[in-house]
């Protein structure tokens, strides 16, 4: 990506008591983005998520946040960033509009229009009036992301925004999170252990595991599609032996249950398709075997937590 970074981590460092718990973090969040910071609980995720909100200071390396240094020009970098880490604090006793005007008190630049537009951006026009205690916890959630977004920052950090949501809740998380992106141009930096949510979520997605990243990857296109990860493509042919025989030196695969297995990604299956069609063959049917996002997570980190 061409655009300046949002967010840029750069060997980022954290030494507590002679333990090493965040270990040369660095990433980059692009704007518009959701970027989701996964990995298995005690990673290092609420960790670095401190130092990015300025709740925790740096060992070593350093965080810049719309290009201003948390270490060396903090009020700057922190007026770029809203951030719900731990449970948003509400008045529950209040309407979601009576909290949003009482915090909107603390910062001079938040109009009644603004509010009247973060409203409407996290969906919550119909009830901001009821008493947060009548909210769901996705209600509540919402309301957290109106306040955290009141003052214009170009970053939203939210730490486990999916716990305790059910896969609607996140779903409809995602899609008021992408009207912000849109609409407003904020990116968002989530933190999860679940990765199913997170396939759900977002655009890319770094994974963090025993304080270090060990893969950043994609999961959505530019466009929002979901990136397509093939492992393996069945072919369903007339001559499977001659079938791996036309392609044999180009592609891997072997002939299993009569079919042709190959190892391939979308435009491979392709390619292969029109050789194996030029050769003479026969292809009644194509089957694309996806590797989940799950799958890959559980390769590269095994299933166990790091605590
Ligand atoms: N102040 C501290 N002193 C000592 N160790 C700490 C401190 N804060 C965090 N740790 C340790 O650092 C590691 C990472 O903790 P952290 O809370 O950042 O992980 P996490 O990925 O957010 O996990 P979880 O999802 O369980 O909150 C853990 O082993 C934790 O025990």
């Amino acid at each position: 990506m061409s655009q300046a970074p949002v967010a840029r981590l750069q060997n980022v460092t954290k030494r507590i008591g002679g333990r090493t718990i965040i270990d040369r973090v660095s990433l980059d969040v692009y704007p518009g983005e959701v970027f989701g910071f996964l990995g298995p609980n005690g990673s290092g995720k609420t960790t670095t998520i401190r130092m990015m909100v300025g709740l925790m200071s740096l060992t070593s390396g350093d965080i810049s946040i719309g290009g201003h240094s948390v270490r060396t020009e903090y009020p700057r970098a922190a007026e770029q960033v809203g951030a719900i880490v731990e449970n948003p604090e509400m008045y529950k006793f209040l309407t979601g509009y009576q909290n949003l005007v009482h915090f909107a008190r603390m910062n001079s630049s938040v109009t009644k229009e603004r509010i009247d537009e973060v409203v409407k951006l996290v969906g919550l026009s119909g009830r901001i009036h009821d008493k947060v205690k009548k909210y769901s916890l996705g209600m509540r959630q919402r309301l957290g992301v109106a306040q955290a977004v009141m003052h214009r920052p170009k970053l939203l950090i939210l730490d486990e925004p999916t716990n305790g949501l059910d896969p609607a809740g996140i779903r409809e998380l995602r899609d008021y999170l992408r009207q912000l992106a849109r609409e407003e141009g904020i990116s968002v930096f989530v933190s999860s252990h679940l990765l199913s949510e997170m396939e759900l979520m977002c655009d890319r997605v770094a994974i963090l595991q025993k304080g270090q990243i060990i893969d950043i990857r994609s999961i959505r296109g530019q466009a929002g599609e979901a990136v397509q990860q093939t492992e393996e493509a069945l072919f369903d042919v007339d001559r499977p032996e001659a079938a791996l025989g036309a392609l044999q030196g180009e592609w891997s695969g072997y002939v299993a249950d009569g079919r042709l297995v190959l190892s391939a990604d979308r435009n491979a299956i392709a390619e292969a398709n029109r050789r194996l069609v030029e050769a003479g063959i026969r292809v009644y049917g194509i089957r694309a075997k996806t590797k989940s996002l799950e799958d890959q997570f559980l390769e590269v980190t095994g299933s166990e937590t790091n605590d």
